[in-house]
């Protein structure tokens, strides 16, 4: 993704917001939640679980174009708990990856996860959305965000009974680290060129805070990937395309998972 396209994305989400507005209002989203219920805790999920693997539903990206068109919200996040996943991560922007909100409405009943809503966020109001389709994480991305705004919106999320997952690609970017941040995940993908290179995280490894959850994110599509970046430190793994590629992404991550469980007692 070119920095341009990363604008593009942004300027195209506070258009769709602002239209958004004008049909449900703030005032009625909040109305509709009622008193904050807390979420299932994406950062106790990671260090409880075995794999740490957050699983993602994706039908699209900007680098990929299509990877799974007709992928079904009630029937891959399930597979995905069944798999073994750690959590859930749902993209809900539509232009862009062909996600919804209406997924993590539908995948919600079907399990006991926790869910990220994965989504460009800048604004108070797609937290209510977030919370009205009872997902229990949100993605602040520091890219797309000056530190005043990570925090206020951070703080918000938590006022919300949201968690908190800080995406950063640089360290300068850990400037944007505070008090309201769950989980902290380094980015694989170059923001300049789409280039997606797993060593990214082991490079940044070291200079990561200890005693917050770290999560590495995109292309990683080897269990050898995962444990190497575990080894670095990494208590959570984000992966959508090696999954949603095949037809039945919750077999895919059996078998991932199955591989990593061998690979990980033959080391
Ligand atoms: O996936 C993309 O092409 C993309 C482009 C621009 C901004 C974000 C993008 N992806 C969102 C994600 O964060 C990934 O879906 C997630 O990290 C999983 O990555 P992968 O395992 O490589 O599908």
């Amino acid at each position: 993704m070119s920095k341009d396209i990363l604008e593009e994305i942004i300027a195209h989400k506070r258009i769709e917001i602002a239209g958004q507005e004008k049909v449900v209002s703030a005032a009625f989203l909040e109305k509709q939640l009622g008193e904050p219920v807390p979420a299932r805790s994406l950062k106790q999920a990671l260090m409880a679980s075995p794999t740490g693997i957050i699983a993602e539903f994706k039908r699209r990206s900007p680098s990929k174009g299509w990877i799974h068109r007709h992928a079904d919200a009630a029937q891959i996040p399930l597979a995905y708990q069944q798999a073994g996943a750690a959590a859930l991560s749902i993209l809900t922007d539509e232009a862009y990856f062909g996600g919804t909100l209406k997924d993590i409405r539908t995948a919600r009943p079907t399990v006991s996860l926790p869910i990220l809503r994965k989504d460009f966020i800048i604004s108070r109001y797609q937290l209510l959305q977030a919370k009205a389709v009872q997902a229990d994480a949100v993605l602040l991305i520091a890219s797309a965000l000056t530190p005043q705004a990570c925090l206020t919106l951070a703080k918000e999320a938590h006022a919300l009974g949201l968690e908190t997952l800080l995406e950063i690609h640089t360290e300068a970017e850990l400037d944007y680290l505070n008090e309201y941040i769950d989980v902290v995940g380094v980015n694989n993908r170059h923001l300049g060129t789409f280039h997606t290179d797993a060593s990214h995280s082991l490079r940044l490894a070291e200079a990561l805070p200890r005693g917050i959850v770290k999560i590495s994110e995109s292309g990683i599509s080897s269990p050898d990937t995962l444990l190497q970046l575990r080894e670095a430190g990494f208590d959570g793994f984000l992966i959508g395309e090696t999954f949603m590629k095949t037809d039945e992404p919750g077999e895919a991550l059996s078998r991932f998972i199955a591989d990593l469980l061998t690979t990980d007692y033959t080391d």
